[in-house]
């Protein structure tokens, strides 16, 4: 798979660059994270080469507390970069269009939230998307469109997969740099056992990835959300919402028949949680999944016996991929199967793969060094359907 580069594109242009600055949101206010460190080495390269930028991306998922403007990012990309970062609260409509005309060399302008715009979602074919109104209004008010997003090229949104049908595209660096390290590590072939450990709260994700890794993964090491929904699958009286949570009945409804036919063909593959973490009375208290009668409590963790069956397998890997956070590792008091499984990484001499905007956060929330793994990928879903050796939407319609 080849595509155009930085390298292939004249110098001094106006650019529509489409980022993924998908971060975390804690109270309202955007988390910084290496999405921003990484994407700012080729939004640097476009300022210093006298381009005119306008940025493109996501936050969040709507009807979720991380549905939010850009706003905010755009002041952290300015610190990043350490040059001024405009923004405009339209995606493509009159204000939006008036900023972009006014940009001039050097310029940078973060365009509000794609996914604020009907025409983003829901996955439709590229051909489909590269018609919307939201693709042809921008289209015309640049020479070129750059995807730096590799992160997010799992997706078929406008953004993403409507513009290079229509416009001159190139891959930014991040997309370069992950499009190769990936690629790489899936051609990857191991001697020894691979165990792929998956966590955080996109379960859909994950579970669609596993059903097309049982011959290359020998070992799953299940928490998170579809830890709980595996250990419901099993018959444990968890992996449903309680209170107004939204984590598990919807993605149960899409996934419970994957699930049940990984356990009924792959059983010895799958590793879940023996306890569970939650909160009582401000403190972290665990329980025996075969204990568990009833969810009345939110399950924030794996406990520490489950830590301590998971770490042997680790240490027998000879490849250990990672997807999600097996906690709500952001609380110290539920990091504990987070930064087990991390450690456990970083002291044994595998070859390791972190991937995920959020989980790569563990790793300097938690002590550690990035040296200490063999890559840390800022893409999470990309980087698993990667590892099957499918071809990514957002990359295969930029080597069109
Ligand atoms: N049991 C749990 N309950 C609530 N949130 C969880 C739980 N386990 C993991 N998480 C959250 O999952 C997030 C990571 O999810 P996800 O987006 O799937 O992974 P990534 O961003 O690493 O690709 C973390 O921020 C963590 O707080
Ligand atoms: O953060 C992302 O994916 P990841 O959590 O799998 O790393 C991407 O921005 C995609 O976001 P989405 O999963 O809401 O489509």
């Amino acid at each position: 798979m080849t595509f155009q580069t930085l390298d292939d594109l004249d110098d001094g242009q106006r650019v529509l660059v489409r980022l993924d600055l998908n971060s975390p949101v804690e109270d309202g206010e955007v988390q910084d994270n290496r999405r921003f460190e990484r994407h700012a080495e080729t939004i640097s390269e476009l300022v210093d080469r006298g381009f005119e930028v306008a940025v493109m991306a996501h936050q969040g998922r709507p009807g979720r507390d991380d549905f939010v403007s850009l706003s905010q990012h755009a002041d952290i990309l300015a610190e990043h970069i350490d040059h001024p970062v405009a923004f405009v609260d339209e995606t493509y409509g009159p204000q939006a269009i008036h900023d972009i005309a006014g940009l001039e060399s050097g310029d940078v302008l973060v365009l509000e939230n794609t996914r604020m715009c009907d025409d983003e979602l829901p996955e439709e074919d590229p051909e489909v998307k590269s018609q919307t109104e939201f693709v042809q209004t921008l289209k015309d008010e640049f020479d070129a469109y750059v995807n730096d997003a590799y992160s997010a090229a799992h997706r078929s949104h406008a953004s993403l997969v409507g513009f290079p049908l229509v416009m001159d595209a190139y891959a930014g660096r991040v997309m370069e740099t992950e499009y190769e390290a990936n690629t790489a590590i899936a051609e990857k072939e191991f001697d020894g056992q691979v165990t792929m450990v998956v966590g955080g709260t996109k379960a859909t994700d994950v579970i669609d990835v596993m059903t097309h890794l049982d011959e290359k993964v020998d070992d799953f090491l299940l928490g998170g959300i579809a830890g709980e929904l595996f250990l419901r699958a099993a018959g444990h009286p968890v992996g449903y919402d309680i209170d107004d949570a939204n984590l598990y009945d919807e993605q149960w409804e899409k996934n419970s028949e994957k699930i049940e036919s990984m356990l009924e063909d792959h059983r010895d593959q799958i590793s879940l949680a023996v306890d569970l973490a939650y909160e009582d009375d401000g403190s972290r208290a665990e329980q025996a999944v075969d204990d568990i009668e009833e969810k009345t409590v939110s399950y924030l963790d794996v406990g520490s016996e489950t830590v301590m069956e998971y770490s042997p397998i680790i240490r027998d890997s000879e490849a250990v991929f990672v997807k999600g956070a097996l906690g709500m590792f952001e609380d110290e008091r539920f990091s504990v199967g987070t930064a087990g499984v991390l450690e456990a990484i970083a002291e044994t001499d595998c070859f390791s793969v972190v991937g995920g905007g959020d989980t790569s956060r563990a790793i300097e929330m938690y002590g550690m060094e990035e040296e200490e793994f063999g890559h840390v990928s800022i893409a999470g879903g990309a980087y698993i359907r990667a590892l099957t050796g499918a071809e990514l939407i957002g990359v295969e319609v930029l080597s069109r």
